[in-house]
């Protein structure tokens, strides 16, 4: 029998990739790929509906509000996708006994610690987009038994969706100065390698349930990660690379946020 397996958020960057990767639907794996417009997760009535209709053994949750800077001019958008609609995502999970594989973040931490964080390490979100994604994880904790929470950091893909990858080959291709921070120390993760991990999990019925830590291995500054990305493109010498303090935003961030996984 094949393993069924719902992904919501589909169009997103995460979205996209698991849907390129694996819609093929072999290895007994069977997709279902549902979009914001599909299926919008804050909206309980027609989810409760839509999993009524439908058996999954898995859900695995793309869906998120991801704009840190807007986040903080209006928390309240964040918070009712990424905590609210969470919950109620974990609510028919629990209804219908689906594994729910939810995406966190790294900054559910505040960026303070010198080592890298380890999933005993409490969270303390320092901007709304954070706050927003904790609740969200606590919710699932309350309400569910199955379930991994899979905390990544600096998600990108170099085909889909807005991320900081594609942010500056956009702005290098407009500008000849790109000015970028080296305030903060994180991992770059891309999506394939996160996809991967996600699926490793179901294929290999993994029952190690509860907060996990996933990231591309190497810990860099947004400047270091820009670099790499012009010279991936080999447009490091069209480019002038200009390496700030600090470059003004809204949204405060973790200064360090590496990610330990947990040692099985
Ligand atoms: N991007 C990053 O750097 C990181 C992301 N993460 C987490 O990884 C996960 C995947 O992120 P990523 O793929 O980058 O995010 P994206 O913003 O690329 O994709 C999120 C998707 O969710 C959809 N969505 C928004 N609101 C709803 C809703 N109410 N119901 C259903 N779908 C909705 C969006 O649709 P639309 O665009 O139409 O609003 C979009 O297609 C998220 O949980 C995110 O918090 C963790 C660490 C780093
Ligand atoms: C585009 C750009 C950004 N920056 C700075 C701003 C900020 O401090 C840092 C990161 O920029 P961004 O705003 O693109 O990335 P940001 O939205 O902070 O990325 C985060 O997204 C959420 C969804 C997550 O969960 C995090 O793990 C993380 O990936 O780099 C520059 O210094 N120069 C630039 O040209």
């Amino acid at each position: 029998m094949s393993t069924k397996i719902l992904v919501t958020g589909a169009n997103g960057q995460l979205g996209k990739t698991i849907e390129e990767l694996y819609s093929d639907n072999q290895n007994g794996l069977d997709f279902v790929f549902v979009s914001k417009t599909e299926l919008d997760i804050t909206k309980q009535k027609a989810l409760r509906l839509f999993f009524n209709n439908n058996d999954f053994d898995y859900c695995i949750n793309c869906a998120a509000y991801t704009n840190v800077e807007q986040a903080e001019k209006t928390p309240e958008i964040a918070f009712k996708v990424n905590a609210y609609g969470v919950k109620n995502l974990a609510e028919v999970c629990k209804e219908k006994n689906t594994v729910l594989i939810h995406i966190s973040t790294d900054y559910v931490f505040d960026g303070e610690k010198e080592e890298p964080y380890t999933v005993e390490d409490v969270p303390n979100p320092i901007n709304e987009y954070g706050k927003s994604k904790l609740l969200g994880e606590n919710c699932i904790h309350e309400i569910l038994d199955g379930y991994f929470i899979i905390r990544t950091s600096w998600l990108y893909s170099k085909v889909y969706g807005k991320n900081f990858y594609r942010s500056i080959l956009e702005k290098a291709e407009k500008e000849i100065d790109l000015y970028v921070t080296v305030e903060q120390v994180g991992c770059p993760t891309d999506a394939i390698n996160l996809s991967k991990y996600i699926i490793q999990i179901i294929e290999t019925e993994n029952d190690n349930f509860g907060i996990h830590h996933f990231c591309d291995r190497i810990s860099m500054t947004w400047f270091d990660f820009a670099k790499q990305i012009l010279q991936e493109n080999n447009i490091d010498n069209k480019i002038n690379l200009v390496k700030v303090n600090k470059y003004r935003t809204f949204a405060m961030r973790p200064k360090r946020s590496i990610l330990l996984e947990k040692l099985n």
